[in-house]
């Protein structure tokens, strides 16, 4: 499986703030804009580009642009604190919406929202979502994204947990992983541990 942690300092510093339990939303949001900044940077590291011969001022020279944006896939309501941002740097990229709220009780994700292209073959996809604990909404979500057609998804997420990362990696077509931090285990609640709370009330509120 393809599992990528960025661990480099400025990502941790952002990571830390939003496990600070002192830390208020607009902080929280801050710091995960930032966060984002950085998954995706390194999510597009190795993406392939198309060369164009330009000219500065001074010269001619290569120019770059990406080959093949991905679709950005929000996982509504916490992924949205990841959308602008994963736009601002890829700003050619097309942006699709899921909606999902986990069952306190049974963990299981109930969909509310799916906006998609009907079409994504031939198409990467990055799915934005801060959390990856069971792993149930993002196995969700990769099979929308797979009846469609998609075949190359990657997974974007401020924090992961061992047992939500080896579900997907039971897929028969395991996304890639880029991830700030793998964190400890799930509790009794399926909360990350040590986490960093509900991520969709610690930007926008309680539910
Ligand atoms: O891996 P899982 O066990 O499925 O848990 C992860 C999901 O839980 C959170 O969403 P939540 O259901 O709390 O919705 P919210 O974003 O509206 O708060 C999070 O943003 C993920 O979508
Ligand atoms: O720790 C967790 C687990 C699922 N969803 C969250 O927002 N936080
Ligand atoms: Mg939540």
């Amino acid at each position: 499986m393809d599992l990528l942690v960025v661990d480099h300092p400025l990502a941790k510093a952002r990571l830390s703030t939003m496990r600070d339990a002192r830390t208020d939303s607009p902080t929280f949001r801050a710091a995960l804009h930032e966060l984002t900044l950085m998954l995706v940077y390194e999510a597009t590291r190795n993406a392939p580009v198309v060369t164009e011969r330009m000219h500065t001022p001074v010269a001619r020279t290569d120019g770059y642009r990406l080959k093949n944006p991905p679709l950005l896939v929000p996982v509504l309501r916490a992924g949205l604190g990841m959308a602008d941002q994963a736009h601002q740097l890829i700003p050619d990229a097309q942006m699709g919406f899921v909606g999902l709220a986990r069952d306190e009780e049974t963990l299981q994700p109930t969909p509310y929202l799916e906006s998609l292209p009907a079409d994504l073959s031939g198409r990467p996809v990055f799915v934005l979502d801060p959390m990856l604990a069971t792993g149930g909404s993002m196995e969700y979500t990769i099979r929308l994204l797979a009846d469609r057609g998609a075949t190359d998804v990657t997974a974007l997420c401020a924090l992961a947990a061992p047992e939500g990362i080896e579900r997907l990696r039971a897929m028969a077509a395991p996304p890639r992983i880029v991830t700030a931090s793998i964190d400890e285990r799930l509790n009794e609640s399926g909360f990350i541990v040590p986490g960093l709370g509900d991520a969709g009330d610690r930007q926008y509120g309680a539910v």
